[in-house]
């Protein structure tokens, strides 16, 4: 599902972000990617995501090449992946039931279809009382779990998230990647940066470990 072979990202500088990354997912693994602040974690998301590309080397996930993907290809490529972001990136002017149904409306679903899909997913995440309520006016544990809504909301075969537990306490971040679990349960390939050691240990999933821009370490 997502699939690194010789992959080198080097930004201006040059600052050599990632170095001869070999790295192969599966379909419905669940892979946690750990390492210190500046280690490349946020670039290796970035290139999963087509948005950036990396300077050398293949990158294919979910059946898309792309190191080789056109500009005009990379819409339908993101409506087979989900991201969720540091900063949860929600849509301030928009209800949560809106920021939800956004990528069904950019795919041209039909009112009635988003109506029940949104519905459903956000009784799915505990948030279908805050449907008509705006980001700014919920916690931020809500506004992360309006984050994963949205994110697999059209059911991506691949979900990245980079600190989806950043700013959230124990108990809630611990609600967050059940949640995650869940989704991965349903067929989702889900890879989770984080810096939260003790959560990694307690659940018991395939660790990867970037440092200086290298895998270092794989529970694989
Ligand atoms: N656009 C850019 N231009 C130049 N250097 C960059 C750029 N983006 C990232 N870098 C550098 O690449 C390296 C990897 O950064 P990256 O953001 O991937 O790390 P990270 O592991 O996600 O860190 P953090 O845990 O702090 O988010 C760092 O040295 C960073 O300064």
């Amino acid at each position: 599902m997502i699939e690194f072979s010789h992959v080198y990202k080097t930004y201006p500088g040059p600052v050599h972000a990632l170095k001869n990354i070999d790295l192969n997912i599966d379909k419905g693994e669940f892979v946690f990617l750990t390492g210190p602040s500046g280690a490349g974690k946020t670039t290796l998301f970035k290139m999963i995501s087509a948005y950036d590309i990396a300077t050398s080397g293949g990158v294919k996930v979910a059946g898309y090449d792309l190191s080789e993907i056109k500009d005009g290809q990379v819409p339908y490529f993101r409506r087979k992946i989900g991201v969720i972001f540091q900063d949860f990136k929600l849509l301030k002017d928009r209800t949560i039931f809106e920021n939800v149904a956004l990528p069904l409306i950019i795919r041209g679903d039909k009112p009635m279809a988003i109506s029940r899909r949104v519905s459903e997913v956000l009784e799915q995440v505990g948030l279908a009382h805050k449907h008509d309520q705006y980001p700014e006016f919920i916690s931020g544990g809500e506004q992360q779990r309006t984050a994963i809504a949205r994110a697999i909301i059209h059911q991506p075969g691949v979900l990245i998230a980079d600190e989806p537990t950043g700013n959230l306490d124990p108990r809630l971040s611990e609600e967050i990647m059940d949640l995650l679990e869940r989704v991965c349960a349903q067929g989702t390939t889900v890879f989770v940066a984080t810096h939260d050691h003790d959560m990694v240990k307690r659940r018991k999933k395939r660790t990867l470990e970037l440092r200086d821009g290298m895998i270092v370490g794989d529970t694989k």
